[in-house]
């Protein structure tokens, strides 16, 4: 059997990292680009409480995709694999998710699948909200079948943000471990937004880590600040602070995440740019020496352009989230 986890494409190297402190990896296999990463899997079912994944799935056979008549050929493999959750369950759906060419659509294997574990089981067809998820993944010549540990995503774990562009806690939990962050430093998340990195940020190293919060905006600081209480996250310090001048705002931290306007609702480049430089030279100010700042742009070139001496590049990486690649920058102050 394989534990596959799911993660923004980009981040498969610090899924598996996080994997191995859990449990062994030896064998694993990353699928890199498609934010995947699975590990061989012995025992019964199991959500691992893992902060960098979305779904977990567990898949119980992988076989190569019959050539002929492949939807007889999975309907087969399903039929004779064990389905434990399935006896006595309330309901079910099978899901599948194709990747490649094939001479078959998704909806074709769900509802072959489907049929036949009903005539098996007997257990009632729900689309919408089924007690069982069972999985067929077909991905090139290879089809996986197994069944789906999380209903909802793990990263769903702080009340829903009311506005757009807000990051998914997976992503602000790259940039707390790319920062190098570690319990007991005091942070800053100067354009907090919904407050996704500081309440990502203060769940994973606790309160004896100080967590300052910031943004120009009234309202969503009000909404930030509420997310914070609604998950005991209440030691965040939240304030109504311009970023372009952090040191009137915040006092010494060890370490800055941040993820910037990238210059929708800001209008022109320059203006950006100003931001950029000034936020920056703010932060240089703040940081002690071997300080650092990580930060998720959509606009990474213009930031490199406003970066001011002090800081070295320490890493570079550019993730997906949702359709778009925005890029994951570590500074360093030297
Ligand atoms: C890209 S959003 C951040 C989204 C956030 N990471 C989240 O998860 O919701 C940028 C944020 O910067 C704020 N902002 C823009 N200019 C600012 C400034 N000069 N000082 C502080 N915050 C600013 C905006 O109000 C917005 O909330």
């Amino acid at each position: 059997m394989w534990l596959e986890a799911t993660t923004h494409p980009g981040l498969e190297d610090l899924l598996l990292e996080e994997l191995s402190a859990l449990r062994p990896t030896e064998g694993a296999e990353v699928d890199a680009r498609k934010g995947r990463v699975r590990i061989p899997w012995e025992g019964p079912l199991e959500v691992l409480p893992l902060r960098l994944a979305h779904h977990l799935v567990l898949f119980r056979a992988r076989m190569p995709l019959s050539r002929e008549d492949p939807l007889r050929a999975l309907e087969r493999a399903a039929l004779a694999l064990p389905w434990p959750e399935l006896v006595g369950a309330q309901s079910f759906r099978v899901e599948a998710r194709r990747e490649g060419e094939h001479p078959f659509t998704s909806p074709e294997v769900e509802r072959r699948v489907g049929e036949a574990l009903h005539r098996a089981y007997r257990v009632p067809v729900d689309l919408k909200c089924p007690a069982v998820r069972v999985r067929v993944d077909v991905r090139g010549e290879e089809a996986f079948l197994g069944v789906q540990l999380t209903e909802r995503p793990l990263s769903r774990r702080f009340p829903k943000a009311a506005f757009r562009g807000s990051l998914t806690p997976v992503l602000a939990q790259a940039l707390l471990r790319l920062s190098g962050a570690r319990p007991g430093m005091r942070l800053l998340d100067p354009f907090t937004g919904s407050g996704t990195i500081a309440l990502e940020a203060a769940s994973t190293l606790g309160p004896a880590s100080p967590v300052y919060a910031g943004d120009l905006d009234e309202e969503r600081l009000r909404c930030a600040q509420e997310a914070a209480l609604a998950s005991g996250l209440s030691w965040i310090r939240f304030l109504r602070a311009d970023a372009r001048h952090l040191p009137r705002f915040f006092p010494e931290v060890d370490r800055i995440l941040a993820n910037p306007p990238h210059g929708l609702r800001l209008g022109r480049r320059e203006a950006l740019w100003g931001l950029y430089r000034d936020f920056l030279e703010g932060a240089l100010a703040l940081l002690p020496p071997g300080g650092r700042v990580a930060l998720l742009t959509l606009r990474p070139a213009l930031l490199k352009r406003a970066l001011p001496r002090g800081f070295a590049l320490r890493h570079a990486r550019v993730v997906e989230q949702g359709g778009v690649y925005p890029r994951i920058l570590v500074l360093e102050k030297l």
